[in-house]
């Protein structure tokens, strides 16, 4: 296992020698697996997709068809989970023209990525580039918070000759706490806290945030004004909403608070405001003909490049499912909504697959009707079943369906698990109903190497799960009901179904493979 784990941890480090290699002893279906998942990560590197978009003519600067002069004028700031990789490659390419720069990284991260050996995403010791760690928990603190007064500090300084590189990704928002004042830091979370218990999505929840902070939604950029900007944005958020990734810092929202109120008053929220909140959202906004303007001015002085997202780690998942000899269709990186109904998806996937044509059981109505609920699109679906149907015609070949987001579970157990674990588990017990697809593999897991407060990234499951675990005397079903499929998974055949690859250093939500043979396969 170990040995397996590894393999896939380097794998595409060294992509043509080990995949020839591996191609000679013919992979099984779950290395393939992990070897794909492990693909996916490593599409989505924050170093590499750096590298990609950041590139550099002598002293131009090119991004997305932009070109900055670079004179010793670059100041850098950067705030989320994965911005320290992404900071240390772009000083490896522009650090001669940095002046300075400050990111503002969650507790801990420094010490976690060395002992992963992940040494490359840290800063040189002589860097120009402050690191400053907070928000323990993923909660606004006041460490995160004097992040945040150096980078509005710099943002500030800055002329017309200046250009800002804004680096982000997912975990911003607490990383950048500026509330407006009256408002406190305390109070702020408390409005967060609140609503996140209440069950408001990160939409919702970052609706707000924007409203109440003077970094977010675009306050950033307004503070570097005149100074030109450019933001390298990782995406967590499905349909990568420039302006929800950490509540949108170099994106001008429109200002009225109307859609705040709409969601404070969702979560019953209204009457328990601070008096702060409740005078900074009664203040008179700009109007809309003034934020137009606005927005026009700014769209030649800030530019926002999504570098890193869920469609691009499925997109090298893809090709290297190609290159391991498997058939790669792209369902969606949107999927969402509660986590049975999704493994239910995935479950019908893998029956339609195995009898397309079957009269006597529309899979494909089922189908139909259940995608949309989860974030998957009608034409997506049929795209995936056209693919399903033609190997099923052809009779060979394993198809990999490459899926990614991020759905959600309903915590009614105190048992340890996450929601990829959770998602495996019950994909593979469906795939075990009535006539099981012993040969149907899932896996689940989180781009960021964790799934929930666990050391897993979630799990790979087949037909035979249930089986497996009777024979040892583990009932799947007692686990999740009290939601313990870590436990359940670290129990089954010593913890074999684990995906335990480290903290990845990036985070791109989750992805989702499910690979079907039309055959069984010879090995
Ligand atoms: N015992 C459990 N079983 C299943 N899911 C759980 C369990 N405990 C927590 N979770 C889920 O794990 C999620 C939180 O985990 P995690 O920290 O990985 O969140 P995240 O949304 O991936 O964070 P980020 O987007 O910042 O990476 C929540 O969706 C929560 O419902
Ligand atoms: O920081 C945040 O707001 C979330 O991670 C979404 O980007």
């Amino acid at each position: 296992m170990a040995r397996v784990l590894s393999l896939c941890r380097s794998l595409p480090l060294c992509r043509p020698l080990v995949v020839r290699g591996m191609a000679r002893r013919m992979m099984s279906l779950e290395e393939r697996a992990r070897a794909v998942f492990a693909a996916a990560v490593e599409g989505v590197q924050p170093d590499a997709v750096v590298r990609k978009r950041l590139q550099r003519s002598g002293d131009q600067l090119l991004v997305d068809g932009h070109c900055f002069p670079l004179q010793h004028n670059l100041h850098l700031v950067g705030f989320g989970k994965a911005v320290l990789g992404m900071a240390a490659e772009a000083e490896r390419i522009v650090g001669d023209h940095l002046v300075q720069g400050v990111v503002s990284v969650p507790y801990g991260i420094q010490e976690t990525l060395q002992k992963h050996g992940k040494g490359h995403m840290l800063l040189e010791q002589n860097s120009r580039i402050e690191v400053l760690e907070g928000a323990k928990h993923n909660l606004p603190d006041a460490d995160a918070q004097r992040a945040a007064e150096r980078i509005r500090q710099i943002a500030s300084q800055l002329t017309e000759t200046d250009l800002l590189l804004v680096l982000i990704s997912g975990g911003g928002s607490a990383l950048l706490p500026y509330p407006v004042p009256p408002i406190s830091l305390e109070e702020k979370q408390e409005v967060t806290r609140k609503l996140a218990a209440a069950g408001a999505t990160i939409q919702e929840l970052n609706t707000v945030r924007r409203a109440l902070s003077l970094l977010k939604g675009g306050g950033l950029a307004q503070n570097a004004s005149p100074a030109k900007v450019i933001a390298l944005i990782l995406s967590d958020v499905i349909g990568d909403p420039l302006d929800l990734i950490a509540s949108g810092p170099t994106v001008q929202y429109e200002a009225s608070t109307q859609g705040v109120w709409t969601v404070l008053e969702r979560y019953r929220l209204c009457d328990s405001l601070p008096m702060s909140v409740r005078e900074v959202l009664g203040r008179s906004k700009p109007q809309c003909e003034e934020m137009g303007k606005i927005a026009e001015q700014e769209k030649n002085r800030v530019h926002n490049v999504v570098i890193g997202s869920n469609s691009i780690a499925l997109e090298a998942a893809g090709q290297w499912a190609r290159q391991l000899g498997l058939r790669p269709v792209v369902l969606s990186p949107g999927v969402c909504g509660d986590v049975c109904m999704v493994a239910h998806l995935y479950g019908l996937l893998a029956r339609f697959a195995s009898a397309p044509s079957d009269p006597s059981v529309d899979w494909a109505q089922q189908i139909l009707q259940l995608g949309p609920k989860v974030g998957v699109e009608s034409w997506d679906l049929c795209r995936t079943m056209r693919v399903l149907g033609e190997a099923h015609e052809e009779g060979w070949g394993v198809t990999c369906v490459l899926a990614g987001g991020e759905p959600t579970v309903q915590l009614i157990g105190k048992g340890r698990g996450g929601r990829n674990q959770e998602l495996a588990l019950r994909v593979g017990l469906e795939l075990g109903v009535k006539q099981p697809l012993q040969d149907t593999l899932f896996l689940s897991g989180g781009t960021d190497g964790q799934d929930g407060p666990t050391d897993a990234a979630g799990a790979v499951t087949d037909g035979g799960l249930e089986e497996e675990a009777r024979r040892q005397g583990l009932d799947p079903s007692s686990f999740l009901s009290n939601n313990d499929s870590y436990t359940f998974f670290s129990r089954l055949s010593a913890g074999r179904c684990l995906l335990l690859p480290g903290l990845t250093g990036t985070n791109v939500m989750d992805v989702h493979l499910l690979l079907i043979p039309t055959q069984p396969p010879n090995n």
